[in-house]
């Protein structure tokens, strides 16, 4: 029997995934990275740290099974976007740490550029607004930042990525991008699937030391060490969009939300790209082979899992993430406690770099299991927000959730979801979804699946929370939500 497998290169770890023809799952593994914080605000990975766990989780993933690489047909890679690595060509070495989507240091460069280019000047061509999250600013801060660079770039010494450019690169050589990675870059136009020059003169980026963009589904490059040396990667897809392959969301109007260290609600759009008017992105859902690109409208938030992370490390409330659900079910509701988690401002739909993030409604009354319950509202409240925003901008109202990624995990968090979203929320049977969509690729690529149809046959639906919350209680949660919103924002 042969397999495809796949790497996705999260934000807080890496895992290796091999997939029968099925999708079923076949053997895993996965390693966690350090999180490095040099200031408030400042988020960091080690790139070569992420290289060797990678390696690692390839090697434990087949040793454990019993696995050769010979049974692997193709890899796909998926991967945390944004997050920003330069590094020389010639020694193989970063100039700097890689800067995580998360990092708020440009702040300056929003304001600067909203200032001197009028507000979101790109969003049309890139689909994005000004702000922290995206490759542009990062990269920009580097080339004046760090000694030498800029001079290195212009001499074609330096090497700008997203991970998956710098994994590819590592593995293979190539430097390459797929399009729905260099859509979020903010460098790339959504309608030419090129670098943009008036964006990369304005910003200073010298275009030789941007990847190749291609199609998210095709020959990227062949390994040339180690256990997989001859095996080709033939699939690249950004972690969100290929949940969103990984879910089968072909046809325009699906849908798909994953509940990860941030949640990420992406639209298939079709081939028509959608600009949003309520504070969404326009972005790139992939590229199969040379059929015609998709795009997809996507509602980003930045803090969902990783506020339960920040209550296990940094509030010791919980002891593993898993435990807020216990914790959160031990009272009968919030308390009016809300929690408004905007560490790193707030994203979709608000895109407010000024906020920080509050707990509000409390009393002498609330306790910590509130606060857990405050803490996992908050990802649905979130969600709900970005929902009404992606119905109204595409015009089209969801009759299911299609959900993935691990806090669906949390049983408490889904009812509560679907009560807040009003319609049935539902999780497939490999919940897996980004490795799966990263494998699709390179398994459509490879001919190991034959069409999209063998991919829509895998799907299946294995648990659905029904709405059951009394409409007068969701109204007024929700407005008392939109009321903490209002106690995080001008903070900064
Ligand atoms: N049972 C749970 N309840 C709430 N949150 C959970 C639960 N299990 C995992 N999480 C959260 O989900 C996130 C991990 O999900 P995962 O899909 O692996 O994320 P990523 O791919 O972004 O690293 C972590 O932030 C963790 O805190
Ligand atoms: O690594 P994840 O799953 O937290 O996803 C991160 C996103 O790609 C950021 O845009």
């Amino acid at each position: 029997m042969r397999y495809v497998a796949a790497i996705d290169q999260g934000t807080t770890s890496s895992r290796f995934m091999v997939f029968d023809m099925g999708g079923n799952i076949v053997a895993s593994a996965q390693q966690e990275h350090q999180q490095i914080f040099p200031q408030p605000g400042w988020v960091e990975h080690d790139p070569e740290e992420i290289a060797s766990k990678v390696k690692l989780v390839t090697a434990e993933a087949l040793i454990t099974k019993g696995l050769l690489a010979t049974d692997i047909v193709a890899i796909g890679i998926t991967n945390q976007r944004e997050t920003t690595v330069v590094w020389n060509k010639h020694t193989g070495k970063p100039y700097y740490n890689a800067i995580v989507w998360q990092d708020t240091r440009t702040e300056h460069l929003v304001k600067q550029l909203n200032e001197q280019l009028g507000h979101n000047a790109w969003q049309q061509k890139t689909g994005l607004p000004f702000a922290t999250y995206f490759s542009s600013l990062k990269l920009k801060w580097l080339l004046d930042n760090v000694d030498g660079l800029q001079q290195a770039a212009e001499q074609g010494d330096a090497l700008f990525g997203n991970m998956d450019t710098w994994l590819l690169w590592k593995e293979t050589g190539e430097h390459k991008t797929d399009v729905t990675n260099a859509s979020r870059t903010q460098l790339m136009h959504l309608e030419t699937l090129d670098w943009d020059d008036e964006i990369l003169q304005t910003l200073n980026i010298p275009r030789q030391m941007l990847p190749q963009i291609v199609p998210s589904s095709g020959y990227f490059g062949t390994i040339q060490q180690g256990a997989f040396k001859g095996i080709n990667i033939m699939g690249v897809l950004g972690d969100q969009q290929a949940a969103l392959v990984g879910q089968t969301c072909f046809e325009p109007g699906q849908a798909k939300n994953t509940y990860g260290t941030g949640c990420f609600m992406l639209m298939n759009t079709g081939e028509k790209i959608v600009p949003s008017t309520k504070g969404l992105l326009t972005t790139v859902a992939y590229k199969l082979g040379q059929q015609p690109v998709h795009y997809a409208l996507e509602g980003s938030i930045a803090i969902t899992g990783s506020l339960v992370q920040w209550c296990r490390d940094n509030l010791g409330i919980i002891d593993k993430s898993s435990d807020i659900e216990t914790l959160a079910a031990s009272v009968p509701d919030n308390g009016d406690v809300y929690f408004v988690p905007a560490f790193s401002g707030l994203y979709a739909p608000y895109w407010r770099a000024d906020a920080r993030g509050v707990i509000t409604g409390l009393t002498g009354y609330a306790t910590k299991a509130h606060i857990a319950r405050a803490v996992l509202e908050a990802t649905a409240y979130q969600t709900l927000d970005v929902l009404l925003a992606m119905q109204a901008d595409s015009g089209i109202t969801l009759d299911a959730l299609n959900v993935d990624g691990g806090m669906t995990a949390n049983n408490l968090l889904m009812q509560f979801q679907a009560d807040m979203v009003q319609v049935p929320v539902q999780v497939p049977m490999v919940n897996e979804t980004t490795c799966l969509g990263a494998a699709y690729a390179a398994g459509l690529a490879s001919g190991y699946w034959k069409s999209v149809d063998d991919l829509k046959a895998n799907h299946q639906i294995n648990k659905r929370w029904q709405p059951a919350m009394q409409q007068d209680l969701r109204h007024h949660l929700h407005l008392r939500w939109q009321k903490a919103i209002g106690k995080s924002l001008d903070w900064m």
